[in-house]
């Protein structure tokens, strides 16, 4: 039996351009991650632990078979993706492998809050991920627990993070199907910056985004494979919209390393229209939703931009706030969204990755609900 309470936290994100295409190899432009949007309800807990040994590595994707063979265990349809489902099967894939590759997991209670929307294009699953492979990894102690006494956050080795990542990546393969690998690297780095994104740092202004969630369930295992689908299907149109969103990215990219600290408010009409331009590909690939329509549509009401952020299909959406925004208007415009049954609110950016907690760093939230567990 694992003795002592691990409490660990992985941090969203927030897409400026380039969701989907990345899928496809294509550049996307990321805010710093989210942390702290609001609270949410915990998921279903999990308290054993399978521990068959099998072929399982974390560099090698989850097999047909190996998954069938799970969802006959836990009594899972073929093609479901209801959330309880994929959560339990990338669950006990994680558990399986990690057990298998370095030596049982022991008996473990497991516990899951979510500060962020599930399934709203914040990256909950990459979260969920990274949080579970930092867990089974240090309950079967494949890495160290580097939380010493009397401290009340720490984290892993830079050897460490990479090895959670890689089997944070195969859990996110289990929940999205063909996942690009940037939320997982957000959720483990937090600030992430590889070949396949660029990410809105200090270096350059900070924006003011409004985070719109739609509250409209999707699932971005569906909208992935029906992008997919949608370029076997029509080569010639679709490639190119993918090529011009990643032209989109790397246009944003351009402005904003051009932009001053504080920049005048004439910058920003090419960052709307860049805003514009990428929800009307968006729509084309497939990925659009009437919520999110009107969302764009109340926002242009009062002169501004909005587009979809995530997988699409409902969920959430940003709108860029720009300088010298009236409170009056800032106010009408959150407050025409929360009749449309929307909920708003500002990003909090600039999370650290996965970290781990002691206990008593815990705010009441999390404590109450550990307490109910
Ligand atoms: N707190 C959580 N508890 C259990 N499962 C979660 C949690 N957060 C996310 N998930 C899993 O991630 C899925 C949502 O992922 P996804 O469709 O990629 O949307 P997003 O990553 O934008 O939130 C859920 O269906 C669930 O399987
Ligand atoms: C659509 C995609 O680009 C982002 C999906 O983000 P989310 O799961 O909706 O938070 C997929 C991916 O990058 O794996
Ligand atoms: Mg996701």
């Amino acid at each position: 039996m694992w003795e002592r309470s691990l409490v660990l936290s992985a941090p969203g994100k927030v897409i400026l351009h380039g969701e989907h295409a990345v899928v496809h190899g294509k550049v996307r432009s990321l805010l710093p991650p989210v942390e702290g949007l609001r609270s949410g309800s915990p998921a279903p807990d999990a308290a054993s632990a399978l521990r068959t040994r099998s072929d399982f590595d974390e560099s090698k994707s989850p097999s047909v078979e190996q998954l069938h063979t799970l969802k006959e265990f836990a009594g899972i349809a073929a093609g479901a993706s209801a959330p309880e489902s994929l959560a339990t099967l990338a669950f006990l894939y994680m558990c399986l492998a990690i057990s298998a590759k370095y030596g049982d997991v022991p008996n473990v209670d497991i516990l899951v809050w979510s500060e962020l929307p599930t399934g709203a294009g914040l990256g909950s699953s990459a979260a969920y991920a990274v949080c579970l492979a930092a867990a089974l990894l240090t309950a079967c102690r494949a890495i160290s627990c580097p939380l010493k006494e009397g401290e009340s956050t720490a984290r892993w080795t830079e050897e460490e993070l990479t090895l959670i990542n890689s089997w944070a990546f195969q859990g996110e393969r289990v929940i999205h199907g063909n996942p690009s690998g940037v939320d997982n690297a957000v959720g483990t780095w937090g600030m992430y910056v590889g070949k396949e994104v660029s990410l809105v740092t200090s270096r350059v202004p900070m924006l003011r985004i409004l985070l719109t969630n739609t509250k409209v369930p999707r699932s971005t295992k569906v909208l992935v494979a029906g992008v997919k689908e949608k370029i076997l299907k029509f080569p010639a149109i679709m490639n190119p919209v993918l090529d011009s969103i990643d032209a989109i990215s790397q246009e944003c990219q351009s402005v904003l390393e051009a932009m001053p600290a504080n920049p005048s408010p004439e910058y920003y009409p090419v960052l709307e229209e860049l805003f514009d331009i990428n929800q009307h590909h968006l729509n084309v690939i497939g990925v659009g939703h009437p919520s999110l329509d009107m969302l764009c549509r109340v926002t242009a009401s009062h002169g501004l931009h909005s587009k979809l952020t995530g997988a699409g299909g409902g969920g959430c959406g940003i709108t860029l706030l720009r300088p010298g925004l009236e409170a009056e208007g800032y106010d009408a415009t959150k407050r025409d969204l929360c009749a449309c049954g929307f909920e708003c609110w500002e990003t909090n950016i600039g999370a650290p990755g996965v970290t781990l907690h002691s206990s008593s760093s815990l705010n009441a939230e999390v404590l109450h609900a550990l307490s109910e567990s």
